[in-house]
């Protein structure tokens, strides 16, 4: 192709001789020569007369050669025409005859065209090398001649800077709906939400909760105005948008959706699984499905929960009974786990999903970490599943894709998603693997000045920029690697608070740290890891909001979601590694607008990584904490003798591992 062009270029789209390139060639090398004899004897060009000469020289021969290769051109198609005339003329001798011109034809042209390339080849080079230095660059990256400047060539091909293009964020994402974070100044009385049903208000009133948290009253409208006209349609017959919630720990997330639910449910007939809850662990789902039951009870509404805390039949006779007439949901809100809930719909006869009608992802960020699991597409498979000759044809769902006429004329049960997190990841990339529909955001982090440039809202919203509880302040502790444990104990002793939170970043420190912690004595200490049993683990929990444990060391896994009253103090033994991290952990204190206590333990290599990273999340600047070592010399003793008991209790425990 670019051969062509360039053929074009030279205006020698018809063949030439083999002679002729000879003859060319033998013209290139006597210019070179005459080139070197001049570089040979400079004196013969020394004035710049002469140097024109010598440009005026070498340029006509450039022009020269393509006059030539035209004046060919044209000869060459006079005598192409006179040989197509030929058997033009003789159409009516024999077919064979005609074929084997035509092949002759072929393979001249064939020839021709080769020699073509090669005297292009050359001519380019020849051009190229009397052009050095006399070519400028026009702005369009293509070459012009001093002499010559209609005569263009291609090329220009260098690298050139590129202008940015710069991110846009969605509408959604960049326009959201802002929530208040400071919940004690903007507490809304509950009657002041009209949408609210009288038996949900009752139910509020009967668990103590006047007022709305200010959370609550964004979402809770927002979510009913989409069941307006029934749970069955959406506003207007129309596809209701999806809901995301971005809102700091404590906030009052779990009302936020549980009310619009019980509430929209509350005019359903027939028992069937409307409502989905998915959550990241047991424990979530466990506290998720308490606040259902308190807010179902007396409303005729049935909440299942299938966790894998009980066995599998077990969780199957909760969730369908077998009757003479087929299958009967057990239940209207499934709370559940991703894989207990693929098993159900792989393995339950009779489970469906069909007439889901809400699907709440609760720490939604984390929930799409999982969603290599797949477990979103098997509920939408669940939800749009085509039964073959049923009964209730109204009830049959197909996947919605683009709006049309026609498929606005058969409305069907929406399917809408709602995200919860107190980090939700405001990455588009990232929130594109959960399909959602025209979503509407609700945030409490505001977002720079409306004249941010768009980069900077991306890079905002994709790196994590999340808010704090208002009631938090937090400190830092500098400290060493030996220091650290005695820190800590002395804290415990001093402070003397009732309930301690204290992360570390393994199931083994937790361990080791429970054990230290023991052996010291005078603090009721209890641990929290994957190491216990799920039924160990609630107890733990259990004591720990009844106060009999002091201090809970645990890994990550109460980090999350977990909702303990008392807790007026986290203590990151272990700093953790990223800040979605840190927004959990200390999030378990300073809740539903109360005030709260955060520690972290710093070594010195780890203070400005640290600090840079808060800033970059937007956080408050933490203060420093500094414990004096004349404080710790009293624990010394008991702390060297708790050592010795730890490294015992650790031997033990690996001497009976291998037994
Ligand atoms: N309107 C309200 N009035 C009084 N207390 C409330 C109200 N709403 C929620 N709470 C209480 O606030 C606490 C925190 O609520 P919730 O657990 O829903 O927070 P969250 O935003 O889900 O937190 P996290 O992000 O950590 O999961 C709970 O103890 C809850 O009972």
């Amino acid at each position: 192709m670019s051969l062509f062009v360039i053929n074009r270029y030279l205006g020698d789209e018809v063949t030439t001789s083999e002679d002729r390139s000879k003859a060319l060639l033998q013209k290139l090398h006597e210019q070179a020569k005459d080139r070197q004899q001049q570089r040979q004897h400079p004196k013969a060009k020394a004035s710049p007369k002469d140097d024109h000469v010598e440009e005026t020289n070498t340029k006509p021969s450039i022009n020269e050669t393509l006059r030539k290769t035209k004046k060919r051109k044209k000869k060459q198609e006079e005598e192409e025409e006179g040989e197509l005339k030929s058997p033009s003329d003789e159409n009516e001798q024999d077919s064979g005859q005609q074929e084997a011109t035509c092949i002759k034809e072929k393979k001249q042209t064939k020839k021709k065209k080769k020699l073509i390339a090669e005297e292009c080849n050359e001519v380019i080079e020849h051009i190229s090398k009397n052009n050095e230095g006399s070519m400028a660059e026009e702005p369009g990256g293509a070459k012009v001649t001093s002499s010559d400047p209609s005569s263009i060539l291609l090329g220009g091909f260098e690298p050139k800077s590129v202008e940015k293009v710069l991110p846009v964020l969605p509408q959604w994402l960049a326009q959201p709906s802002l929530v208040q974070k400071n919940i004690k100044q903007n507490l809304v009385p509950i009657h002041d939400i009209h949408c609210l049903h009288p038996k949900v208000l009752k139910k509020l009133e009967a668990n103590k909760v006047k007022y709305l948290f200010p959370v609550q009253a964004e979402v809770i409208p927002a979510i009913l105005d989409s069941t307006c006209h029934g749970f069955l349609l959406g506003k207007g017959g129309y596809r209701p948008s999806d809901v995301c919630v971005s809102a700091p720990t404590g906030s009052g997330k779990t009302l936020a959706f549980v009310i619009p639910i019980v509430q929209a449910l509350l005019q359903r007939v027939v028992c069937e699984v409307r409502a989905l809850v998915v959550l990241p662990t047991k424990e979530l789902a466990q506290q998720v499905c308490k606040v259902f039951n308190t807010y179902v009870d007396g409303m005729g509404l049935k909440v299942v929960m299938v966790t894998g805390q009980k066995s599998f039949l077990k969780e199957q006779e909760s969730l369908i009974h077998k009757t003479a007439f087929g299958f009967c949901s057990l239940a209207d809100i499934l709370v559940c786990t991703p894989g207990r809930l693929v098993d159900h719909i792989q393995q339950t006869e009779g489970f469906n999903l069909r007439h889901l009608r809400f699907l709440v992802i609760d720490e939604a960020d984390r929930m799409i970490d999982s969603m290599n699991q797949d477990w979103l597409s098997h509920v939408t498979k669940a939800v749009f599943q085509v039964v073959a000759d049923s009964p209730n044809m109204l009830f049959t769902r197909k996947e919605p894709g683009i709006l049309t006429a026609a498929s606005s004329c058969l409305p069907q049960t929406p399917l809408q998603k709602l995200l919860f997190s107190a980090t939700l990841t405001q990455n588009p990339e990232k929130l594109k693997q959960l399909g959602l529909y025209q979503p509407r955001l609700f945030t409490s982090k505001q977002k720079g000045t409306s004249d941010d440039s768009s980069e900077t809202q991306m890079e905002s919203s994709t790196s994590g920029n999340f808010s704090l509880p208002e009631g938090l302040t937090h400190y830092y502790i500098p400290c060493n690697l030996n220091s650290k444990p005695l820190i800590l104990l002395h804290f415990l002793l001093s402070l003397r608070f009732s309930r301690v939170l204290c992360f570390t970043n393994s199931r083994d420190a937790s361990h080791r740290l429970y054990l230290l912690v023991r052996s010291f004595g005078g603090i009721s200490v209890a641990e929290f890891s994957s190491r216990l049993s799920p039924g160990e683990r609630k107890k733990t929990l259990k004591e720990f909001e009844q106060g009999k444990v002091q201090l809970l060391i645990s890994t990550d896994a109460t980090a999350r979601g977990i909702d303990i009253k008392g807790v007026k103090c986290v203590i990151n033994y272990d700093a953790p590694q990223f800040i979605r991290t840190y927004v959990h952990r200390v999030g378990r204190t300073a809740r539903a607008g109360k005030a709260g206590l955060a520690f972290t333990m710093l070594l010195k290599v780890q203070e400005n990584p640290y600090f840079s990273m808060l800033r970059d999340a937007g956080a408050p600047e933490m203060q420093k904490q500094l414990v004096k070592s004349e404080n710790l010399k009293q624990y010394e003793q008991r702390y060297e003798e708790a050592l010795i008991e730890l490294q015992r209790a650790v031997k033990n425990e690996r001497a009976q591992k291998r037994s």
